[in-house]
């Protein structure tokens, strides 16, 4: 089957102030349907750099980005941002819940834009089953200030969901989070490649990148040459 995602030899350099900078020197990464990767790297190794090359984000300096069968390494900036909204669902370290909506009401929000118009029936509706599939459906009625860090971060992946993407990229959605909370976070981000989205995962926490399917290590703009574990 055609990968969700194929990338070959991607670059990025950044031009400041100072000398350029090479992050990104080559990467490759293939994601299939239904496939979880974590990335893990050192502090500025480039693991948010490459996450918003793949988010179209931002764009690299020379490589292949192939979506599906289409080749999107070039694409003008309004295809970029209609991809963004109808492939990819986001989750960062900050929630970015409205505060003065509920749990089931932030979730709704990111179906008010979307492809095709859906009555609000359907809108919570749906709301609700994203909700229960990371588990806080009984929590649909508070707003965030009643929720913790863990249940507000499992809103926010029910935002992402709501839209049944089929790529999930999520950037140190633990961050800020302990252990405990982080791994119901992480289940709730890897529950999302049973319906066969793809998931990658950008974090420092090695618990958290060994439950993914696949775990790549970025180093020198580059993924390590060890063999990839592969849990079963
Ligand atoms: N807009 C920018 N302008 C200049 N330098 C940047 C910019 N964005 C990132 N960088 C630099 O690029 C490098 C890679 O950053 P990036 O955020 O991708 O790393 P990271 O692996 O995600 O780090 P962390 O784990 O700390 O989040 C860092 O050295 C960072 O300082």
């Amino acid at each position: 089957m055609t990968p969700l995602i194929r990338i070959t030899g991607l670059t990025k350099t950044l031009k400041g102030q100072d000398e350029p900078r090479t992050i990104l020197a080559g990467v490759d990464l293939t994601l299939h349907a239904g496939e979880s990767i974590a990335i893990l790297g050192r502090s500025g190794s480039g693991k948010s750099t490459l996450l918003s090359l793949i988010g179209l984000f931002d764009r690299a300096d020379s490589g292949q980005y192939l979506l599906g069968d289409n080749d999107i390494t070039r694409i003008p900036e309004r295809r970029a941002a209609a991809l963004r909204s109808e492939e990819f669902g986001f989750v960062f370290q900050r929630f970015f819940l409205l505060k003065h909506l509920s749990a089931v009401q932030n979730v709704s929000m990111a179906l008010v834009n979307g492809q095709g118009w859906l009555p609000r029936r359907k809108r919570r509706a749906k709301a609700m089953e994203a909700l229960e599939r990371v588990g806080i459906a009984h929590l649909a009625k508070h707003k965030p200030q009643r929720l913790s860090g863990g249940e507000q971060q499992r809103v926010a992946i029910a935002r992402a969901l709501v839209r049944e993407p089929r790529i999930l990229l999520a950037d140190e959605p633990t961050g800020a989070l302990d252990t405990e909370t982080g791994n119901l976070v992480v289940e709730a981000l890897r529950s999302a490649t049973d319906r066969g989205c793809g998931l990658i995962l950008v974090t420092h926490d090695h618990d958290h990148a060994s439950k993914m399917g696949r775990v790549l290590q970025l180093t020198n703009g580059v993924f390590d040459a060890t063999p990839e574990r592969v849990v079963v």
